[in-house]
């Protein structure tokens, strides 16, 4: 929570150069020592010659037990955000397809289990998408247990990438990708109560499956792998989608670093200096009337050399 309180101050950008030639030739700022702040390969590339690497979309990674609320928080998420470009990705459309045997026994197969899900593709999916190329997702039909073998999801290009499963997290490389990590922390009693609910309604399931399922895979499998990667979380969600002050601080959190982005976009050789309270005070003391100017020169020269 502290990064999304920090975040919200502000943050520092340093190096904001958008002519190198004009601001070389300018007496009042000073010249080389300063550039140590930019990104070194656009900076020494000629003004106007240098095509700016494409930015990479932002990624979210929202985890949590199953029916904790993860897709709810996705969708407020995604509300908040409606004047930028964000996709949703579920990792259930990941979820291997069964042989004939499994398909047999599906009561045996553990689908709470990391094996359950082919992560590489999930990977080859992610790391496309990141790039800038759009990807057709699998459709994973939960009633019979398998993908739709003829329809895909076509999935974008876009400024935000959320990607929402139980085990997200169980992968370093999955968790990798992600900027931002957001753990779905709903009571369990809650959770298997809307568990029975849906995957009645909407999974074509009866009651007793659903109980049986839960004793023997969902409750072990959340204690052996997603409860363990709570940890790995930089927020925690308590109550889901009920928890709106949880909700709205988040979405202002990537809102401020979607605005970094865009600044980015524009200024290539921009480079942002992530706030701690060093850079904190050292903006407050140079923006002080009080300041002695040897003091403002030495405080501005560590702030512009960072
Ligand atoms: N805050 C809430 N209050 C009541 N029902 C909820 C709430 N959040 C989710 N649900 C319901 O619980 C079920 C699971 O929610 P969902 O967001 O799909 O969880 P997950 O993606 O973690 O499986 C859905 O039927 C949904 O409508
Ligand atoms: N064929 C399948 C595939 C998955 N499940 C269960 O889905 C849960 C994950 O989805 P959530 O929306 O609840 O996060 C997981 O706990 C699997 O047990 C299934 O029942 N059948």
């Amino acid at each position: 929570m502290e990064d999304v309180l920090d975040s919200a101050v502000g943050a520092h950008f340093s190096g904001l150069r958008r002519d190198l030639r004009r601001l070389s030739s300018s007496s009042s700022l000073p010249s080389s020592p300063s550039s140590a702040t930019c990104n070194d390969a656009s900076a020494a590339a000629p003004s106007g010659l240098a095509s700016p690497a494409p930015r990479q979309p932002f990624v979210i990674g929202v985890c949590g037990g199953t029916a904790s609320g993860k897709t709810t928080v996705c969708d407020m998420i995604i509300q908040q955000l409606h004047d930028h470009r964000v996709v949703l990705v579920n990792q259930d459309s990941f979820y291997r397809g069964l042989t004939e045997e499994e398909s047999e026994h599906v009561e045996e197969y553990n689908f709470d289990h990391p094996d359950a899900f082919d992560t590489d593709q999930l990977l080859e999916c992610m790391g496309k998408l990141k790039s800038g190329q759009s990807v057709n997702i699998p459709i994973y039909d939960f009633k019979n247990h398998r993908r739709c073998s003829e329809s895909f999801r076509k999935v974008n290009v876009s400024d935000v990438i959320i990607l929402e499963g139980i085990l997200v997290f169980h992968d370093q490389r999955v968790r990798d990708l992600m900027d931002m990590k957001i753990f779905v922390d709903t009571d369990a009693d809650i959770r298997l109560a809307r568990r029975i609910r849906r995957d009645t309604v909407e999974r074509g399931r009866d009651v007793l499956s659903v109980l049986e399922q839960y004793g023997r895979f969902v409750k072990p499998a959340f204690d052996d792998f997603i409860l363990p990667s709570k940890k790995y979380a930089d927020v925690i969600i308590p109550r889901g989608g009920d928890n709106h002050v949880a909700i709205d601080l988040i979405a202002q959190h990537i809102r401020t670093k979607l605005g970094q982005h865009d600044l980015c976009k524009l200024y290539p050789n921009v480079c942002v200096v992530q706030t701690t309270f060093q850079i904190r005070g050292m903006h407050t003391l140079i923006r002080d009337r009080e300041i002695t100017t040897p003091d403002f020169v030495f405080y501005s020269d560590r702030l512009i050399r960072r």
